[in-house]
C-alpha cells in the first residue's frame, strides 16, 4: 500500500467488539424455553461470523435439534427478538479499541463497518455502545443482496464510501473476512482477539492493536 490509504473498513463482532455473551445468552435463553441444552459461550463464539441464520444452523447441528427451514426460522425470529431485547448489556469494546479508532480518524482515515449482523441489530449495538457516529459508512449483512464471504458486501460499504481501489484495507477476525477481502483484491489486516489467533495471514498482516495500522499500511506492499 502506498501513501494515498484513505480508509479502514473493519469486522464488527469480534472485531471491534466482544459480543459473544450477549449472542450466546439470546441463543441460550431460546435453547433453554424450548429445554434443549444450553451451550458454551466458546461453542457459540465459534459459530459467529456468518450471520445469524448460519450461527442457528450450526448450533442446531451441534446439539442434534431438527433443522429443517420451519424450524430454523422459528428459531431465528426467537433468537433476534432476544438479542433485540437485550442487545448490548454484556457487550464489551475491546481494550484500545475505542482509543485507536480515534487515532487512525485524527491521522486522516476515515472508517467504514462491513458486518454480518443484521442491518437493524448493528445500529441498535452501535447507538448502545456509543459508537455510531464514529462510522461513514456501516451495512449489516441484510443491507446488501451477497453478504461476507461475498466481496460484494465488501464493495457495497467501499462504494458508500466513494472509495477507489487501493485506497482502504479491510481488518476482520475470521476466515470469513479475510475470504471477502481476497475476493475484492484488497489487503487484509487480522486482529488478535475474537477468531483472531486461528486466521493465519502473513506477519506484516497480524496487528497487535488497531493503531498499528498506520505503520503497518506504510510499510506493506501495494
Ligand atoms: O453476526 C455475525 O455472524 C458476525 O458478524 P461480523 O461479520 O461482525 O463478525
Ligand atoms: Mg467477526
Amino acid at each position: 500500500m502506498s501513501g494515498e490509504l484513505k480508509a479502514v473498513i473493519f469486522d464488527l463482532d469480534g472485531t471491534l467488539i466482544d459480543s459473544a455473551p450477549d449472542i450466546a445468552a439470546a441463543v441460550n435463553r431460546h435453547l433453554s424455553e424450548t429445554r434443549w441444552p444450553t451451550l458454551d459461550i466458546d461453542v457459540i463464539e465459534g459459530f459467529i461470523g456468518f450471520g445469524p441464520r448460519r450461527l442457528i444452523t450450526d448450533v442446531f447441528a451441534h446439539i442434534g435439534h431438527p433443522n429443517d427451514d420451519a424450524a430454523i426460522d422459528r428459531a431465528l425470529r426467537a433468537y433476534l427478538d432476544n438479542y433485540r431485547g437485550d442487545p448490548a448489556g454484556r457487550t464489551r469494546i475491546f481494550p484500545k479499541v475505542r482509543e485507536d479508532l480515534d487515532v487512525l480518524a485524527a491521522a486522516g482515515l476515515r472508517l467504514g463497518l462491513c458486518t454480518n449482523k443484521p442491518h437493524g441489530m448493528t445500529g441498535r449495538v452501535l447507538d448502545a455502545l456509543g459508537m455510531a457516529d464514529l462510522f461513514d459508512a456501516a451495512l449489516g449483512a441484510d443491507a446488501v443482496e451477497n453478504c461476507k464471504p461475498h466481496p460484494d458486501h465488501l464493495h457495497a460499504v467501499a462504494e458508500r464510501m466513494r472509495l477507489s481501489p487501493g485506497e482502504w484495507v479491510y481488518v476482520g477476525d475470521t476466515g470469513v473476512d479475510q475470504a471477502a477481502a481476497r475476493g475484492a483484491g484488497v489487503p487484509f489486516y487480522v486482529v488478535p482477539w475474537g477468531g483472531g489467533a486461528a486466521v493465519s495471514v502473513a506477519p506484516e498482516y497480524r496487528l497487535t492493536r488497531l493503531a498499528d495500522l498506520l505503520a503497518l499500511t506504510r510499510r506493506a506492499p501495494s
